[in-house]
């Protein structure tokens, strides 16, 4: 096995005195360039402690700018027109069209989600579904009848609502020669649809990984020559496929872009177009107040003056809690999962960046005891941060009437100790194998505690069996999400090595080859995702699971660019907060 080092990945590495010694370089490094903020506070020995800074850009966004937002889509008149234009596109949503025209029921229950007004008709969709799958899908004589992009679109569309069609139903997609058949490649949008459909795949699913790397193929292919013809919106349907497949977007975001496109195509249905419109604009009122509340709240815990290392990222932690759950009736879950990963990612950064190994244990050990007086044992700045934390988990519990221990014990302090577990590797310079530090950063990314406090607020009906799995899968797909996205920012300012790295340390692969080992990674894991998704009592077990499913969807949404789009936001993740929370729907075509 060969060895890189991940502190100059070049040198060959021999694990005890060449290593320490790159390691001690690294840090003359982050002397040399980063900022550290030498502080006078002693903890053991009169010797100032020098700290780093992860040097995150301050927020984009201020207190008084959140707490002056208005939406105008407030009203009778606008609440009658949504009424009625909900009551006009229910009627379209037909038990008999469906049987006589399958392809257009199932095109618009497509669109319906897509534009992010599906959640008003789940009782009709799920109908209609029912009785597609009786008269298209549930034997083989039946759906051997269908074309390819019938057979592709009622897929995908009847295995994200539980039904576990089999992957035979494309077994005859081939020629002789291997290659998607002739005549099935003239049929683009089918051929979209199985590329998009290939992702609910389940574990030894050849059937649907070799659709899906033919079809990517094609598609690339017929984009790159540009012989897809006139039809612009197929043609913008088609990279952002490429770009990120369906079932890995976080919906309130692919509404934004649905939206646009949806315009543009010579099919629309204006009434349906109107309500997509009018709803995003009423829904966005009704998060820019939990926004304003939780802005309120951060504004008074004071995090952001006081710890100036820390990230103060209240909106896009507030994007997350949209991207995690956006319908109305949700407001104080998104409050609560606001609250929650705006505490994580400042005890985060006391972790990783700021605090030393004997402050973390002591805060650990503070956090095991849930005890006030514990704090009397902590530096200052770590006063403030049990303090907050103690007050916030405490409030969130008494609000709901939920026993804090419950929402406390054990995992926190299991959160709490494998980011102590990363402290030591950080400062010992150990770095461990992919599958052991997989083990512990899919606890430190925070979902398992995020989850198991949302999982009281959400009255799911999820065994715990079923319910570890998803949890687990989420925490992995954001896990590696993010690594593939933060890595690199995050080892210049010195940290330890992240998933890429650990495979690179471990096989001498390239980072190029580490990459895309990681990707597959991801693959790997929606697909005992899907069939956790698909074995699960939906939906009384729905919000709970789509939440965890969500959140690993927006790491990947986030971090698609291979960039920290939530540590330091860039222009392409600023105008998805100002498209998501601050401009209603208008012309405006967003690209
Ligand atoms: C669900 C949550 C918490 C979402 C917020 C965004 C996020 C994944 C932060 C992790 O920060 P990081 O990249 O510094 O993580 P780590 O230090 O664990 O690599
Ligand atoms: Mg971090």
């Amino acid at each position: 096995m060969g060895s890189i080092c991940i502190y100059c990945m070049s040198l060959p590495f021999s694990p005890t005195s060449n290593h320490r010694r790159i390691r001690n370089y690294m840090g003359g490094f982050q002397k040399q360039y980063l900022t550290t903020q030498p502080t006078t506070m002693a903890v053991t020995t009169n010797a100032p402690i020098v700290r780093r800074s992860a040097n995150y850009p301050p927020s984009l966004w201020s207190y008084e700018y959140l707490q002056s937002l208005t939406n105008n889509y407030v009203g009778e008149e606008y609440e009658t027109r949504s009424l009625s234009l909900k009551e006009e596109v229910k009627m379209m949503i037909s038990e008999d069209a469906a049987v006589q025209d399958p392809l257009s029921t199932l095109k618009f229950v497509d669109d319906l989600q897509r534009l992010g007004v599906s959640y008003h008709f789940e009782y009709k969709i799920n109908s209609v579904l029912k009785i597609l799958y009786h008269c298209y899908f549930d034997s083989q004589e039946k759906w051997n009848k269908s074309d390819l992009n019938l057979k592709a679109l009622g897929f995908r569309l009847l295995r994200q609502h539980g039904y576990l069609i089999p992957q035979e139903i494309f077994e005859d997609i081939r020629d002789e020669t291997g290659n998607i058949k002739a005549q099935l490649r003239e049929d683009i949008v089918g051929m979209l649809n199985l590329y998009e459909a290939s992702f609910l795949a389940v574990e030894d699913e050849s059937i649907l990984d070799e659709a899906r790397e033919l079809t990517r193929q094609c598609l690339k292919e017929m984009l790159e020559k540009n012989s897809i013809g006139n039809d612009q919106c197929l043609v913008m349907l088609i990279s952002h496929a490429l770009e990120l497949p369906l079932l890995w977007r976080p919906q309130r975001f692919e509404a934004i872009w649905f939206i646009e496109a949806y315009k543009t195509r010579s099919d629309k249905n204006s009434l349906l177009l109107e309500l997509a419109e009018l709803d995003f604009n009423v829904l966005q009122g009704i998060h820019q107040e939990d926004l304003k509340y939780s802005s309120r709240w951060w504004n008074d815990l004071g995090w952001d003056k006081k710890f100036s290392f820390a990230r103060d990222r209240l909106v896009e932690s507030f994007m997350w809690a949209v991207g995690a759950n956006y319908e109305p009736r949700h407001g104080v879950l998104r409050r609560n999962i606001t609250k929650l990963i705006s505490l994580v990612n400042v005890i985060d950064d006391v972790y990783d960046v700021y605090g030393t190994l004997d402050e973390l244990k002591q805060f650990s050990s503070a956090v095991k005891r849930w005890d006030i007086n514990a704090i009397e044992e902590l530096p200052d700045y770590m006063k403030i941060c049990f303090l907050g934390f103690y007050n916030t988990i405490n409030e969130m519990a008494y609000s709901t009437l939920i026993n804090q221990e419950l929402l406390v014990l054990p995992i926190w302090a299991d959160y709490c100790d494998a980011n102590t577990v990363e402290a030591e590797w950080f400062n010992s310079g150990y770095i461990p194998t992919l599958e052991e530090y997989l083990k512990n950063s899919c606890i430190t990314i925070s979902l398992p505690v995020i989850l198991s406090n949302i999982y009281f607020f959400t009255s799911s009906d999820i065994t715990g069996e079923a319910m570890q799995n998803v949890v687990h899968c989420s925490s992995m797909i954001l896990r590696l999400a993010d690594d593939l996205g933060t890595s690199s920012a995050e080892l210049q300012r010195g940290d330890i090595p992240k998933s890429i790295q650990c495979y690179m340390h471990e096989t001498g692969a390239t980072e190029e080859n580490a990459r895309e080992y990681i990707k597959k990674l991801i693959m790997q894991t929606w697909k005992k995702l899907n069939k956790e998704r698909m074995s699960v009592n939906y939906p009384r077990s729905g919000i709970f699971i789509e939440c965890a499913t969500n959140l690993g969807r927006m790491g990947q949404f986030t971090y698609q660019h291979a960039s920290d789009a939530f540590g330091s936001p860039d222009d392409w993740y600023k105008s998805h907060e100002i498209s998501l929370l601050f401009d209603p729907k208008s012309q405006r075509i967003i690209t």
